[in-house]
């Protein structure tokens, strides 16, 4: 089993006055996955976020890999390192395509195979914003797959099945927790969260262990 350990210390998300995540320490090992639950609001997307880089009102330590942060280089390594399931896709400027988002994993081929295996091959030509909810996060998932094929270790998921049917919800849930990497998901579907290793809870910022 491949993977990448995560070791956060101290770890301080703000977003303005607000302090939405507060002194988290958390170490998983390489190859673990871990469930990231929690009442909304309650600070697992800030989180998710500051790993990569994306959070920028961030103190503490955050090491993947062992490494850390600190140097364009090394949040470039971070960038290749992590596959990124986002909650929401990020307002670009310009309508980005299916078959685009799935290049973008540095692995097309494969991203177009698991776009196949997971039913969105045929909407590849469409700009994400034409697809539906569940029909997006397919085309994420392939995604992640193709970054995980590029060399990816760890794979930071934010409600990967919210939107998806029944079958779906489970299907992905088999796909996401045996991919060879360690796994960070954010879910409130109690099936996705029994099926992996850890389940953190998160409330008002502050993170205690589960199971
Ligand atoms: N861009 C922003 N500007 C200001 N406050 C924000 C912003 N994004 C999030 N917050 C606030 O930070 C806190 C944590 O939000 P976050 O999105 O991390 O929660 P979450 O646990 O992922 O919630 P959910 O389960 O609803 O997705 C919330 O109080 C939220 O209102």
């Amino acid at each position: 089993m491949g993977g990448l350990d995560v070791r956060m210390r101290e770890v301080v998300c703000r977003h303005g006055r607000v302090e939405a995540v507060s002194d988290v320490d958390l170490e998983i090992a390489a190859g673990e996955r871990v469930a990231l639950t929690g009442t909304n609001g309650s600070g697992k997307t800030t989180l998710l976020r500051a790993v990569l880089g994306l959070h920028r009102q961030t103190t503490g330590s955050i090491r993947v890999g062992g490494r850390e942060g600190r140097s364009p280089a090394e949040w470039a390594w971070r960038r290749r390192a992590c596959a990124w399931i986002p909650q929401k896709p990020a307002a670009g400027r310009f309508p980005l395509l299916g078959a685009e988002l799935l290049a973008g994993s540095n692995a097309p081929a494969e991203a177009a195979e698991a776009a196949e295996r997971l039913g969105v091959a045929p909407l590849v030509g469409r700009p994400l914003h034409t697809l539906s909810g569940g029909q997006l996060q397919r085309m994420y998932l392939a995604r992640a797959i193709g970054c995980i094929a590029a060399g990816a270790e760890l794979l930071l998921a934010d409600e990967p099945t919210a939107a998806l049917d029944f079958d779906g919800q489970s299907e992905a849930a088999d796909v996401l927790t045996s991919l060879p990497v360690t796994l960070i998901v954010v879910t409130h579907d109690r099936a996705l969260a029994d099926r992996c290793d850890r389940v953190l809870e998160m409330a008002a910022g502050h993170l205690r262990e589960v199971r």
